[in-house]
């Protein structure tokens, strides 16, 4: 029995992180909303993210579709027996897999296989102590690889864009961290969370970071210093001014945790976990004779609970002037739209992300693309008793690492629109101008609230390429977007960056 009760607790703790936002994170959120000017985009995305969060809530569905890399932190009682708590923790994973409470995420390196089952050569991440304690600790982190991918490590002394040189004390941490949250810009579906690690070793460094995001987002640093250092740091990098999804705004960091560690002379290294907005990490407290859970963590203050219908906020967000699109669209029509506009789409969308953007780099598209609009989106699917696909979850992916393709891909096939986060370089938007083409940001992480814009799955092509990465054929209603890089050569990433670049520099001198 023992074992079976271990099973069902690692899976309620593995369900409940991945559609159920914490109440710290929840309460940040809020401020942040609170904060944001009303009628601007980054009100508008708040709003979404927050109707999102409810409607996971409500549906018992991952609240971002990229569930992440778990990693389980788990302490025991000298005798407990670890095996047994890896066993339960492979078929718990497997069995939330095949429910649709997380994407198959577990890729073979060298052949780009998916397992299919979230098992494989160092995933999922489990990593034990012992300690003194009589109960079981486990905590879990669902880590999404857009913000993982913004992760950075400095070794000081260095010097920066925008800051100068940072040195080898308090002072030069003080604008590594900064330099974090500006070089992470809207990528990692800011506003987001970050735990920095100040010494150690390269892996030790990025182990104590990550650590950091375990830390409540309310408590007080114990190292007095740090307390300084953190209360600084939220209060200047919100000053940046690349706001939620990178479109400008009040709040580009919801949180900050330091740790420090020893290191050796020749080393100094500031290691900088970023964490999105859909900050999925809980912990639960397990009986070790019964296998039961005991307790759940992160549960001091209140739940906001976000609803999961649409507030007024959003709906003036996109009732002031919504531009519908519908594909096949035309060059001319394309050409009218500018950075700033808010779309609707309707009609059918294709998702395509890595796999599929290199392999159409090569190769003739499976289906007819003039015209059409490519979704950048990995999507949870699921197939109901029918035997057809439904979307569980399918929000946009990171759009920056396509920049290679995307523009040949354009001209190639016709595309008329991509749509994804975070914004593309140099490449695309040159490409736009010249053939036609726009950029759509979406909200990352708004899984469920694009889900519930997919009226249905009419089909799907490469699927060798595994679930997230297949070519979907998604019928779309409603699907909100931002026009954030047009065909006249302006790109909304471009302004915020520089203007985020200037106002760095604003934290050049001294302050510690
Ligand atoms: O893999 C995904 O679906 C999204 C990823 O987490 C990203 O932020 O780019
Ligand atoms: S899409 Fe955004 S919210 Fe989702 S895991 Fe990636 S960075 Fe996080």
């Amino acid at each position: 029995m023992y074992f079976e009760n271990l099973k069902k607790s690692i899976y309620d703790l593995i369900v409940e992180t991945s559609t159920n936002l914490p109440k710290d994170v929840r309460r940040a959120i809020a401020k942040a909303t609170a904060s944001e000017n009303a009628g601007t985009r980054s009100a508008m995305s708040l709003a979404t993210i927050t109707q999102n969060i409810g409607m996971a809530d409500k549906e018992v569905s991952p609240i971002c579709q990229d569930t992440g890399l778990p990693t389980f932190k788990i302490k025991t009682p000298v005798a407990v027996n670890q095996l047994e708590i890896k066993a339960a923790i492979y078929e718990s994973m497997e069995l939330a897999t095949k429910n649709g409470k997380l994407r198959p995420n577990s890729v073979d390196s060298l052949t780009g296989e998916n397992s299919g089952n979230n098992l494989g050569a160092g995933t999922p991440v489990i990593k034990f102590e012992q300690w003194e304690k009589d109960y079981i600790d486990i905590r879990l982190i669902l880590k999404g690889g857009g913000c993982e991918n913004k992760n950075i490590q400095y070794s000081l002394p260095c010097e920066l864009e925008g800051l100068g040189r940072a040195g080898r004390d308090l002072d030069g941490i003080r604008k590594c961290i900064l330099h974090s949250v500006y070089q992470a810009q809207g990528q990692g579906c800011s506003a987001g969370f970050i735990g920095v690690g100040i010494g150690g070793d390269r892996s030790a460094g990025y182990d104590l970071a990550k650590e950091q995001l375990f830390r409540s987002v309310d408590d007080t640093n114990a190292i007095p210093e740090l307390a300084v250092l953190e209360d600084y740091i939220m209060e200047n990098a919100n000053k940046l001014g690349i706001g939620t999804m990178g479109f400008g705004g009040e709040t580009t960091l919801l949180g900050c945790k330091i740790g420090v560690m020893n290191r050796i002379p020749a080393s100094f290294f500031v290691s900088v976990a970023y964490n999105c907005w859909a900050f999925r990490r809980l912990a639960i407290s397990i009986i070790p004779d019964t296998g039961e859970i005991k307790e759940w963590q992160y549960q001091e203050g209140d739940k906001i609970d976000f609803k999961a219908e649409a507030s007024k906020e959003n709906e003036a967000g996109t009732a002031e002037e919504v531009i519908i699109l519908q594909a096949p669209i035309s060059e001319e029509d394309i050409r009218q739209l500018k950075v700033g506009d808010v779309v609707q789409i309707n009609g059918m969308m294709y998702t395509g992300r890595d796999a599929i953007h290199k392999y159409l780099s090569t190769n003739d598209a499976p289906i007819d693309l003039n015209g059409q609009i490519i979704y950048h989106c990995g999507p949870v699917m699921l197939k109901d008793e029918h035997g057809n696909w439904q979307v569980k979850a399918a929000g946009p992916t990171t759009s920056i690492r396509e920049e290679p393709y995307q523009g040949d891909i354009m001209k190639k096939f016709g595309i008329r629109a991509v749509i994804g986060k975070g914004g593309m370089g140099a490449r695309t938007l040159k490409a736009l101008e010249e053939h036609g083409g726009v950029y759509l940001n979406a909200i990352g992480g708004a899984a469920q609230y694009y889900a519930d814009c997919m009226k249905s799955v009419e089909g799907v092509d490469l699927m060798q390429f595994g679930i997230p990465e297949a070519m979907w054929h998604l019928k779309v209603e409603g699907f909100k977007a931002v026009v954030t890089m047009d065909s006249h050569g302006n790109s909304l990433h471009q302004d915020i960056e520089l203007s985020s670049l200037e106002k760095l520099a604003m934290f050049k001198d001294r302050v510690f």
